[in-house]
């Protein structure tokens, strides 16, 4: 388990973490997303005692890196495995050198590397590419074989900065599947730093939305979707669609599929005898769940009924300003 209380740190008398806490279970896919400069990347860099933090306290498993010698943490470190945009392999090495590195330093045998080197090569299905060099490899293809080195010495948490960053949204799926793989067959905890929402949606079970140092949200990533914080609304800005506002007013309904919502929109014209035209709608699927938002367009004199009507169903919503 990670455990972080009112963490702070500052660069040049500048707070760049501001009284972070947090929890990551051991089993848990952990989000943290926010725009550029949040301090997504600092906070990582904390949890695997590369940087250094001011006050409050970070355990991993009850061990403060703060209380230990640079020898102890070392030691430490072998528990939390990094992968990271650019892959950082070893040009001049094959896979298998590459994924075999660690290992090596650690003074591990030969017959001991052997096996795990091609156990991992087999779990990241890359046993074919065993002695290429990364030059011959497609971007998802380095980023697994960087997954195979960043779990060779059987860590208890894999640390993701933007891993999928620089891959197109297919090789994406495939690296997020096979992280979700991963943590369920082996039982590590992923923390996954990111800017993309989609990454979230696809496979945390939790999330912290960072924003200028601070966590402005956090909790499961459908109860976060769901709740609607601003600072949500603020990463999700540029990913809004273009909505059809036609006569009237525009309502965004939030919507968590459910049985009760299969029938929401024809369910509320038919009882409330209003007819509404639909100006926007999205839909995403969550790792257990379907929410989205749809956007209609009614009357205005309506708005005050449709609003008692979805406030008694259970529903979120709010009225949007034309324009
Ligand atoms: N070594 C450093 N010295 C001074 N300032 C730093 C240092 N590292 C990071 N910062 C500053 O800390 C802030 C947070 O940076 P960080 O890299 O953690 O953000 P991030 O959310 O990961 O952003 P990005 O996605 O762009 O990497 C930024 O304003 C950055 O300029």
């Amino acid at each position: 388990m990670i455990e972080i209380r009112n963490l702070q740190k500052s660069y040049n008398n500048t707070a760049i973490l501001k009284n972070i806490s947090l929890v990551i279970q051991d089993s848990e896919i952990y989000g943290l997303v926010g725009r550029s400069g949040a301090g997504k990347s600092t906070l990582l860099r904390c949890i695997n005692g590369l940087e250094k933090y001011d006050s409050g306290s970070l355990k991993i498993d009850g061990f403060d890196i703060k209380q230990h010698s640079e020898k102890k943490i070392r030691h430490f470190r072998k528990n939390i495995g990094m992968i990271f945009q650019h892959f950082s392999l070893m040009e001049r090495k094959t896979v298998y050198q590459n994924v075999a590195l660690p290992m090596q330093c650690w003074g591990y045998d030969q017959d001991s590397i052997d096996k795990r080197v091609r156990e991992l090569l087999k779990v990241v299905e890359l046993e074919e590419k065993i002695n290429d060099k990364p030059r011959m490899l497609s971007g998802g293809q380095k980023q697994r074989v960087a997954i195979a080195r960043a779990l060779s010495l059987n860590p208890k948490i894999l640390l993701c900065d933007e891993a999928t960053s620089a891959l197109d949204p297919k090789t994406t799926q495939s690296i997020l599947a096979l992280l979700k793989m991963i943590n369920e067959t082996f039982n590590i905890a992923i923390v996954i730093v990111t800017h993309q929402m989609s990454v979230v949606r696809k496979i945390c079970h939790k999330v912290s939305i960072l924003e200028g140092g601070a966590i402005s949200a956090s909790g499961t990533a459908s109860s976060v979707f769901l709740e609607q914080p601003q600072s949500l609304k603020n990463l999700l800005g540029e990913e809004d669609d273009e909505l059809i506002a036609g006569g009237g007013k525009m309502i965004k309904i939030i919507y968590a599929e459910s049985s009760d919502n299969n029938r929401l929109l024809s369910d509320m014209a038919r009882q409330l005898n209003v007819g509404f035209s639909l100006s926007g709608a999205k839909l995403e699927r969550y790792r257990d769940a379907v929410l989205g938002s749809l956007v209609i367009t009614v009357d205005d004199e309506r708005v005050q009924d449709i609003g008692q009507y979805l406030t008694e169903r259970g529903v979120s919503w709010e009225e949007l300003s034309n324009g």
